[in-house]
């Protein structure tokens, strides 16, 4: 234990073991935890919460920034804690409970849900969980690797439990900027007009009355699970630098983009990489999770500030990020989500919006969660936040899934998380289609010609013609519209089989 992480001397008597400040959760309740995209989630009480709902079952409302590390979704499923989960989660355990019905999951943009707790639209937590490097003299908390939501669940929750978690250097303190914004209809702009600009407190202001609990706990964030650019990724990210090259040259971005927004996963983060080896230089990143690539952008000299809400790392890169945080203090700044995501700020910024879509239809329709129109995957996490609001938005897939069974091009979107009017960019390996000021024919004969498999393409330009020839501003063959999706949950692939022996012709 170290007494020198709690700095307000009062609170020294909170001290408890996580099973005992578990008890503060009941039956019933709504709970507010820490971490974002599995870093910075309060580790010890979800814990003991879940072994002690084995035994004394009790169902809470869970909401968090976006996804907990270290299994702990999986945990609280398994014991059979949750019944409503928001706004964000990853988990395999976790998604089977929410497609089977069993967990209530409400599919969020991420800025906005703590704006509806402020006015009441969403229940308060009753308890606020975080996870923090230290209390500070006024007993203000000092969040870890990721900001998320958790300062307005601490200023909201009526009792707050925190985790000292000696894992994390206390290093990490000064990284955050908690700026919380005021109420409505009286807000006044938030005043962020650059991405390394500090509007905030580096702690989380509360009243220290309402800290019920402190736990000291060891352990770490759960490693990211990226993996390392393949042949496709490192396409998509090659056209996309062309592309980026050549609104330079036409003076529609300046010389360093503007700020860059990536969201998670493999193609997020492989597209990244790839300004690895362009000629790119002084970028910024004003984004809500800083993967991998921002810290080996920023090792080549490349990227000069992130902003961002949560830091993940996989094990390559860790520790030498955390080791040296030294190195990337005057590079980072941490901030709640509501603001790394805000759409004031994407506009005013310009940012350069890269998100990663399931599935996209000929005419920019965009879905990132649900697999055939039903089961969820992830959930829309920041994207729409950005997608709407930039001043590019990029969304990225590879053009086939699962062995080739699945076009991730398909005539119509099962889902709709991002309408055609907030996609700019569409690329898979195949290419890049631009979409700016196209009317809805010409972005279908755009994303046919560059992004389709060719496996996929001419079914889809068959698709195409007939529905023009039944007319429309959008033409569909509504009766098949979802063919694709219908074939591949039959038949187990997207491709139309051929028959071994040919039907016999019926003469009438
Ligand atoms: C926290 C945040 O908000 S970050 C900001 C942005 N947030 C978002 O965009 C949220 C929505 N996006 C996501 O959840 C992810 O980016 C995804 C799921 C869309 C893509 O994830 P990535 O890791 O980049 O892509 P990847 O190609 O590895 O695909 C993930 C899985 O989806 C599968 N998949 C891809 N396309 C399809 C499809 N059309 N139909 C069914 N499955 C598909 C892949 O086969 C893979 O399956 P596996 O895990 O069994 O191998």
């Amino acid at each position: 234990m170290q007494l020198d992480r709690i700095r307000h001397s009062g609170l020294h008597s909170k001290i408890m073991s996580a099973e005992q400040a578990s008890e503060f959760i009941k039956d019933g309740m709504t709970v507010g935890m820490s971490g974002f995209t599995r870093a910075g989630e309060a580790k010890a009480v979800p814990k003991a919460l879940a072994e002690r709902v084995k035994k004394h079952p009790l169902k809470i409302s869970l909401m968090t920034g976006a996804s907990l590390g270290n299994d702990l979704d999986k945990l609280l499923t398994e014991s059979g804690a949750l019944s409503r989960r928001m706004p964000f989660q990853v988990d395999t355990t976790l998604r089977k409970a929410i497609n089977n019905g069993e967990v209530m999951f409400i599919d969020q943009h991420l800025s906005e849900t703590v704006e509806q707790l402020r006015n009441h639209q969403l229940t308060r937590p009753d308890v606020a969980v975080i996870e923090a490097v230290a209390i500070t003299e006024e007993g203000h908390i000092v969040p870890t690797t990721s900001v998320g939501n958790s300062a307005s669940f601490a200023i909201f929750a009526k009792q707050v439990i925190v985790e000292i978690n000696l894992s994390h250097q206390a290093e990490l303190e000064g990284l955050h900027d908690i700026y919380i914004p005021s109420y409505r209809p009286t807000r006044t702009p938030v005043p962020l007009t650059q991405v390394d600009d500090r509007i905030g407190s580096t702690a989380i202001p509360i009243d220290p009355d309402k800290i019920v609990g402190i736990v000291f706990t060891n352990q770490s964030d759960s490693f990211s699970t990226v993996t390392p650019p393949d042949e496709d990724t490192a396409n998509i990210a090659r056209h996309l630098v062309r592309f980026f090259e050549n609104e330079v040259a036409q003076e529609r971005m300046p010389a360093n983009l503007g700020p860059l927004q990536a969201g998670i996963g493999n193609i997020a983060n492989a597209v990244m990489m790839g300004l690895l080896e362009s000629d790119f230089k002084d970028l910024t990143m004003y984004s809500e999770v800083l993967q991998d690539s921002t810290f080996d952008l920023i090792d080549a000299g490349k990227l000069s500030f992130a902003s961002g809400c949560s830091i993940i790392l996989s094990e390559r890169i860790n520790a030498q990020v955390f080791d040296n945080l030294d190195k990337y203090r005057d590079k980072l700044i941490l901030r709640p989500q509501e603001i790394s995501n805000h759409p004031e700020i994407a506009r005013r910024l310009g940012i350069i919006a890269i998100n990663t879509a399931l599935e996209f239809d000929i005419y920019g329709n965009v879905n990132s969660t649900h697999v055939c129109g039903t089961r969820m995957m992830n959930g829309i996490g920041g994207s729409g936040d950005f997608a709407r609001n930039a001043h590019v938005s990029v969304f990225v897939t590879k053009s086939i899934a699962k062995n080739g069974d699945i076009s991730s091009v398909v005539p119509m979107v099962s889902h709709v998380d991002h309408t055609e009017h907030d996609v700019d960019i569409l690329v898979t390996e195949q290419g890049l289609a631009d979409l700016r000021g196209l009317a809805p024919r010409e972005r279908a004969i755009e994303v046919i010609n560059h992004c389709v498999h060719p496996e996929y393409r001419e079914a889809m330009r068959d698709y195409f013609e007939r529905a023009c020839l039944r007319g429309g501003h959008t033409p569909h063959l509504l009766e098949e519209a979802f063919s694709w999706h219908t074939r591949l949950e039959e038949q187990g692939s997207m491709k139309k089989v051929q028959p071994a022996v040919p039907p016999k012709l019926v003469s009438c």
